[in-house]
C-alpha cells in the first residue's frame, strides 16, 4: 500500500501543456475547481482540464483514411459506450468455419481474432483462411487480427482412423508404436514423437488427454510400448500423452527444441502472410521468446507480436521472465491440464491473470470454455460460470478452440461468450465489484513514468467523473494498452495511422482500435476524430470525453519535447 501511494503522489512532474496550432473550432473552459483541484493534487502533475464546446461547423471531414470497424461501431449505436464489450474474443478457425460466409458471421459476431493453428491441416489451407480474412477486413470494414500458432513439439496419438473417439475398455492390452500406417489397427496407437519409449520404464503410467484415460507400460518392444489398460476411457483422435512415474509427470519434452524445423517454416510463412500474432507453443523459458522477437525484426517491417503459451511445467517454472519478454500469453489449459493436476488450473489462471495486469501484457484464456457446444446448441451452466470467471478476472480474451474450428455450433459458442462476459462485465462496473488491483510502476526512463501516470491518473478521472469515453491518439498502442491496464468502466478509443498497431491492440481489454491519419497538431486530431465520430451518429453533442494526448512535438519545437496531457471536454 505504501508503495502504491508512493506511485501515484510522489512524482512532481509537470507534463508540457497541451499545444494547440489550430484555428479551434472549440473554445476552451475551466473545469470546476473542486475537479481541477482534485486531480492536481492527486496526480502530483499539472492537468489542464478544460470542457471545450463545439461552436462552428467546420468542413465536411473527410472519411479518408478513418477506419472504425463495422462491429464495434454497431454495437456502440445500439448498446452506447458503456454497452461496449471490453472483454476480447478470439476463435480458432478450422474446417467448420473457414469459409468466406462463416467467417464472415464469426467476424459479425464479434471475434477479435482469429487463431490457425499450425498443427492442423496444409500451409495452403491457412493461406486461403488468412487471406479471406483480410479480404473480409477490406471489403467489409473488419478489423479482424490473425494469430498463428506453432505446432510445437508435443507428444500425441496419430489420428487412429476413426473421426470421433474410440474406446479403451479396462484390462485390455493396447501397442503404443511409431510406426506408421494408414487407417485404423486393432488396439493399436500411433504415436507422432520418434523418441516417444526412450526414457520410459516398465511400471509407468501413460495418461491420455490429461485422464480420459489410463495404461501401464507392461513390456518395452524394441520402440514401442506394450500397455494395460487401467482406467477405462475414450481416446479422441490426436489425444495428448503424458508419462507419469510414482505420481510425478516424466517430462518427455527436454530434449526438443520449442521451435522445431517445421515451425520455423510456418513462422516464416507467417511473416510473409503478414500476420499479427505468433503463438508459441511449449514455450520453456525466456530465450525461446527473446530469439523469436529478435529474429522477427530482422525479418519483417511489420510489428508481430509475439504471444507466449503457457501450458507446461517448464514454462510455469520461468512464467514471471517469460511474460515481461513476450507480448502477451495464453493461459493454454489444454495441454496444461495434461501436465498439471486439474484441481490446480484455476488457481494456475488467476495468478497468470494478475501477473500479466501487473506486467502490462495482454493475457488469452483458452481451452474448453463451451467444449459441450461443439457438439450441443446450448452451454452447460458450469461452463457459463467458467467464462464468466474468466471475465470477472478481466482476463483480455477469451478463446474458443473446437467450439470454432469443428463444433456444429460456433456462431452460438461466440454468442455465449459475449453474453456472459458482457453480464459479467456489467455486473461488476454497477456493483463496483472490480478489483482495485496495487499496479506497480513499470517504466524506468522519465518519459515512460509520465505516460504511465498520465494513464493511471487518467483512469482514475475517467471513473469518478463517469466520462462517456477515453479518447487516446498513440503511435504503437502502448498509451492504450496502459490505460487498459487500469480497466477503466468507460470504453477506450485508440486512434493510430499505423494499421499494424491497430490490430496488435486487438487483444487489449477494453480498447476499440481505429485508425486515422495523425497530424502532430493534438487540436486537430482530437476536432477531426470527433467531427468524424459524429458524422457517423457515434458521438453526440453532451457526451463527455476524456482525452489523453500523447505526442512527440520534437517536429515542432527547437528542443526536443514530448507532450502529454489529459483533458475532459464535452461535445457540442
Ligand atoms: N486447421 C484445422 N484443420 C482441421 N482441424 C482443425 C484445425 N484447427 C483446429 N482443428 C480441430 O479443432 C480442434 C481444436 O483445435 P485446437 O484448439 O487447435 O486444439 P488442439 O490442440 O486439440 O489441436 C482440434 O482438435 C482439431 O480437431
Ligand atoms: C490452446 C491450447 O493449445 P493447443 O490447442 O495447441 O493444444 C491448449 O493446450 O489449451
Amino acid at each position: 500500500m505504501a508503495a502504491a501511494a508512493r506511485s501515484l503522489f510522489a512524482p512532481q512532474i509537470s507534463a508540457k501543456p497541451f499545444i494547440s496550432r489550430s484555428n479551434s473550432g472549440f473554445r476552451g473552459f475551466s473545469l470546476p475547481r473542486s475537479i481541477h483541484g482534485s486531480c492536481r493534487a492527486r496526480a502530483g502533475f499539472r492537468i489542464r482540464s478544460s470542457l471545450l464546446v463545439e461552436t462552428e461547423q467546420t468542413k465536411a471531414p473527410s472519411l479518408e483514411g478513418f477506419e472504425f470497424d463495422v462491429v464495434s461501431e454497431a454495437e456502440l449505436k445500439k448498446r452506447g459506450f458503456m454497452g461496449l464489450r471490453k472483454t476480447k474474443l478470439v476463435c480458432t478457425v478450422g474446417p467448420a468455419c473457414c469459409g468466406e460466409e462463416e467467417l464472415e458471421r464469426l467476424a459479425r459476431g464479434g471475434m477479435n481474432v482469429a487463431r490457425l493453428n499450425m498443427g492442423h491441416n496444409t500451409r495452403e489451407w491457412h493461406r486461403e483462411v488468412i487471406r479471406t480474412i483480410k479480404r473480409l477486413n477490406q471489403e467489409k470494414g473488419f478489423c479482424i487480427g490473425v494469430m498463428i500458432d506453432t505446432e510445437g513439439s508435443q507428444m500425441h496419438m496419430v489420428g487412429h482412423g476413426s473421426a470421433s473417439s474410440i474406446k479403451a475398455e479396462d484390462g485390455s492390452v493396447w501397442l503404443f508404436t511409431i510406426e506408421k500406417f494408414e487407417g485404423s489397427r486393432p488396439s493399436t496407437i500411433q504415436v507422432n514423437f520418434e523418441g516417444f519409449s526412450e526414457s520410459v520404464l516398465v511400471g509407468d503410467e501413460i495418461v491420455i488427454d490429461g485422464g480420459m484415460a489410463t495404461f501401464e507400460v507392461i513390456e518395452k518392444v524394441e520402440n514401442d510400448l506394450r500397455c494395460k489398460c487401467t482406467d477405462p476411457g475414450l481416446l479422441l483422435p490426436r489425444a495428448k500423452l503424458s508419462f507419469w512415474r510414482n505420481g510425478k509427470l516424466v517430462e518427455m519434452n527436454s530434449g526438443l527444441p520449442t521451435l522445431s524445423t517445421k515451425d520455423w517454416a510456418d513462422i516464416e510463412f507467417g511473416i510473409s502472410e503478414g500476420v499479427d500474432y505468433i503463438a508459441v507453443s511449449f514455450v520453456k523459458d525466456v530465450n525461446d521468446i527473446t530469439n523469436l522477437k529478435s529474429y522477427l525484426s530482422t525479418r519483417s517491417s511489420q510489428f508481430i507480436k509475439v504471444l507466449a503459451k503457457i501450458e507446461s511445467l517448464e514454462s510455469l517454472k520461468n512464467v514471471e521472465a517469460i511474460v515481461k519478454a513476450s507480448d502477451g500469453i495464453m493461459v493454454a489449459r489444454g495441454d496444461l491440464g495434461v501436465q498439471v493436476p486439474l484441481e490446480q488450473i484455476p488457481t494456475i489462471q488467476q495468478e497468470l491473470t494478475y501477473l500479466c495486469r501487473q506486467l502490462n501484457k495482454p493475457v488469452i484464456v483458452a481451452s474448453q470454455l463451451l467444449e459441450s457446444m461443439v457438439e450441443y446448441p446450448t452451454p452447460t451452466r458450469a461452463e457459463v460460470a467458467d467464462v464468466s470467471q474468466a471475465a470477472r478476472q478481466q482476463a483480455d480474451a477469451l478463446m474458443l478452440s473446437g467450439e470454432s474450428a469443428v463444433g456444429s455450433n460456433a456462431e452460438k459458442a461466440l454468442s455465449v461468450l459475449c453474453m456472459a462476459s458482457g453480464r459479467m462485465e456489467l455486473w461488476s462496473r454497477e456493483e463496483n465489484r472490480q478489483n482495485l488491483l496495487f499496479l506497480p510502476q513499470l517504466a524506468e526512463t522519465l518519459p515512460d513514468q509520465i505516460s504511465e501516470q498520465i494513464c493511471n491518473c487518467a483512469v482514475e478521472m475517467a471513473n469518478n467523473l463517469g466520462v462517456d469515453a477515453i479518447f487516446v491518439y498513440t503511435k504503437h498502442g502502448h498509451m492504450a494498452s496502459l490505460l487498459s491496464r487500469n480497466r477503466p468502466n468507460p470504453p477506450i478509443f485508440a486512434f493510430t495511422d499505423n494499421a499494424n498497431a491497430r490490430k496488435g491492440m486487438n487483444l487489449h481489454w477494453g480498447v476499440v482500435p481505429l485508425e486515422f491519419p495523425l497530424s502532430d497538431a493534438m487540436e486537430d486530431n482530437f476536432k477531426e476524430t470527433v467531427s468524424l465520430m459524429k458524422l457517423r451518429g457515434t458521438v453526440r453533442p453532451g457526451d463527455m470525453i476524456l482525452v489523453v494526448f500523447d505526442s512527440d512535438v520534437s517536429c515542432l519545437s527547437a528542443r526536443p519535447a514530448v507532450s502529454q496531457s489529459i483533458q475532459v471536454r464535452i461535445v457540442d
